[in-house]
């Protein structure tokens, strides 16, 4: 019978590749919620690969989201893409049982939600430039006219010799008109941009908020917003200025501090235009704290990688055609109101902020019945007749 299914099916026929006898499994490296990855041998070429089988159903069901849009899957996506901080994959295909497959290099190393949580040596010492590695691999999809959807530290693995891996490709969609309509919410609710929380139209400039959360998080461990377990809170998120990063850092290079907060813009029109306007200034940023470095001008700047200290502060740039945006008008505002933050320890235990929302709540109710929904924490409790996603780290 399932011979027959494949035969009249209008799926291309794929060999199935039977990965028990090709691969010898080592060892299970990672369960997200749509796959299991492996450390295996592949017999073929003799080398060690990361094996990732898709979760057969739950691949079904976020595909049938995209029905009649033609949504390449994961593995068409991911064997075209070259560059040095996207995770290099070989092949991909179909196993015997009919779950979809990529090899993959094996990255050893870290995720990035590991480095985050850390805030140890390598993070204090690499924050910056893996911020710029991980633009770059932004951009590089971005280029090659894709979205990702879902940039967060959870999909971003750091080798051991210290070069940022982009991961996981499932949620990308092309950057073509018919994938930018107002509809599919799937994401991680805490890195999720407000249009496309609000349903509205996307576009690349979704991956630029995320990838601003990201930034945001990896320099001062906790993410832009409040824990958000009511509707109010999410409201905030969607409609209140984060808490500017520079109050939590004061002697964070302004240029970075800038660039970060303009990421975070309410208003897709007011972010960075490109991913590439936005790298600039954090490579300026680089730059001065390299030459710094070199020029060991004091003993602390030895270890100090964004260029922290105040005395090394390069002069605030603004340029002249720099609008104040709806959030800049909100930040002075609310700047009054501020109780001060200059106490603020970076390296207290802050358990991250939660997103719990009403507004996200059809959704979710959604996802109850939907098991497209990825999420790879425990069903969560229903806290209240809308439930929303609890936890930040969560793909919905
Ligand atoms: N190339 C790789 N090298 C080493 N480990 C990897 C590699 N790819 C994935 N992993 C591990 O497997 C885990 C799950 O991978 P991935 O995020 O691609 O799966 P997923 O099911 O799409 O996850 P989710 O949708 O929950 O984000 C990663 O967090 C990582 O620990």
């Amino acid at each position: 019978m399932n011979f027959l299914n494949r035969f009249f099916s209008k799926e291309p026929k794929t060999p199935r590749v039977n990965i028990k006898k090709r691969f010898e499994l080592i060892g299970r490296v990672g369960q997200g919620s749509m796959s299991k990855v492996w450390r295996a041998r592949d017999s073929q070429s003799g080398r060690v690969v990361a094996l990732k089988v898709l979760h057969k159903q739950k691949t079904l069901e976020l595909e049938s989201r995209f029905v009649g849009l033609n949504k390449p899957k994961e593995g068409e996506i991911a064997v075209q893409l070259n560059h040095p901080h996207i995770v290099k994959t070989f092949e991909h295909g179909l196993t015997t049982e009919g779950e979809q497959f990529l090899v993959m290099e094996f990255v050893e190393g870290y995720s990035l939600s590991f480095l985050v949580e850390a805030q140890n040596e390598d993070m204090r010492t690499n924050c910056l430039k893996y911020m710029i590695q991980l633009g770059e691999a932004i951009k590089h999809f971005h280029e090659e006219n894709w979205i990702h959807r879902d940039i967060c530290p959870r999909n971003i693995l750091v080798s051991n010799d210290h070069e940022l891996k982009l991961i996981d490709f499932g949620l990308v969609v092309p950057n073509t008109a018919p994938f930018l309509q107002p509809g599919n919410r799937t994401g991680t609710a805490a890195y999720m941009a407000p249009e496309l929380i609000k349903r509205q139209k996307t576009s690349q400039k979704i991956d630029i908020f995320s990838y601003s959360v990201t930034c945001y998080e990896m320099l001062t461990k906790r993410l832009p917003w409040e824990a958000a377990e009511t509707l109010d809170a999410v409201l905030q998120h969607i409609n209140t200025p984060p808490e500017n990063i520079q109050q939590l850092l004061p002697d964070l290079n302004p240029q970075v501090a800038d660039a970060i907060m303009k990421g975070l813009e309410l208003y897709p029109q007011d972010r960075w235009q490109t991913i590439e306007d936005m790298l600039k200034p954090l490579r300026a940023a680089l730059k001065v704290n390299q030459k710094l470095v070199e020029s060991k001008t004091t003993q602390s700047l030895q270890t100090d990688h964004f260029t922290l200290k105040a005395s090394s502060k390069p002069k605030r740039k603004r340029s002249v055609s720099d609008k104040p945006t709806h959030r800049a008008n909100q930040r002075r505002k609310s700047k009054k109101k501020n109780k001060t933050t200059d106490s603020f320890d970076l390296r207290q235990d802050q358990t991250p902020p939660e997103v719990e929302s009403s507004v996200l709540s059809d959704q979710q109710e959604q996802q109850a019945q939907d098991p497209a929904v990825k999420s790879n924490r425990p069903p969560k409790k229903k806290t209240s007749s809308k439930p929303i996603p609890k936890n930040p780290d969560e793909t919905i």
